[in-house]
């Protein structure tokens, strides 16, 4: 399943927010979208997504238009965990998983099925939540939390996986955590990825494909390690870095500075 963006251009109360922007994410690989705050990231994901339906320009899977498709049928193949997404109250993490599988389910069936219990079992486990499953969410950490809405995105079964800042607040091993559990999935099972994240490091270890966003356009995209440069952090955040290589002998990029403008 291959999600392409061609010519997309959107523009929230008046201003432009993308600008004609085009790019093709690769089926079953791990893509890191990365840029500065405003740059246009999560308003990128919610497009693709369908979240925002205002828009200039095609957004397709498989060639087939996103706007051509109802809510059910784009939620089949395409899940996104939003960033700060929250929970009804008094709702359990097996619940809140459950609400996964609405795009699964007709208003006459309210019924679960076999593959509804099936694909819900599937979610708590490679999220490791099995033991949470009867825990109201709000009473969960924020790790806890953020694997328990990464597994009902799971159950809704996507071919691609959207994640906006998934790591936001956690702490360096619960984010080492969540990255190895999407590993795991794009891994296992084929799911294509397609993340935002902030932490350069995390998209030179956790992802096979990098896009730049700068100024409402793409900035650069390829491969992690040769697009994520110490002149591309200067020109794209302003920021002096160190490269340095560790212990597995990968590329890590340490900030140092903020690059001074010239006088
Ligand atoms: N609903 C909205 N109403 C008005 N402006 C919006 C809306 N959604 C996004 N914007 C604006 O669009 C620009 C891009 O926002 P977006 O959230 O897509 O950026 P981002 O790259 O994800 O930023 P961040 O890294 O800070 O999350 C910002 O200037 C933002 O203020």
């Amino acid at each position: 399943m291959i999600l392409s963006v061609d010519s997309l251009c959107v523009h929230i109360g008046g201003r432009e927010i993308l600008h004609n922007l085009s790019l093709t994410f690769p089926e079953g690989r791990r893509t890191a979208v990365i840029g500065p705050n405003g740059a246009g990231k999560s308003t990128l994901l919610r497009s693709a997504a369908g979240l925002c339906t205002e828009y200039d320009g095609r957004i397709a899977l498989n060639g087939q238009d996103i706007r051509c498709m109802d809510r059910q049928q784009l939620a089949r193949l395409l899940a996104i965990l939003p960033q700060g997404a929250a929970a009804p109250a008094d709702t359990t993490v097996r619940e809140l998983v459950d609400y996964g599988r609405f795009p699964y389910r007709h208003w006459f069936r309210r019924a679960d099925g076999k593959a509804d219990r099936e694909a819900v079992e599937w979610a708590l486990s490679v999220t490791h939540l099995e033991s949470l499953q009867n825990r109201q969410v709000q009473t969960l950490s924020g790790g806890e939390r953020q694997r328990a809405f990464l597994a009902m995105a799971l159950a809704q079964k996507p071919k691609i996986l959207l994640l906006d800042e998934p790591t936001t607040y956690l702490d360096i091993a619960h984010q080492l955590e969540v990255m190895q559990i999407v590993t795991d999935i794009n891994k296992n099972y084929h799911m294509t990825i397609i993340m935002v994240l902030h932490d350069i490091n995390h998209a030179l270890q956790y992802s096979d494909e990098v896009a730049v966003l700068k100024d409402k356009r793409i900035w650069a995209q390829g491969r992690p390690g040769e697009v994520l440069t110490a002149d591309l952090l200067a020109d794209v955040f302003r920021v002096q870095a160190d490269v340095f290589t560790n212990r597995l002998g990968a590329k890590v990029l340490c900030p140092v500075a903020l690059v001074h403008p010239a006088h």
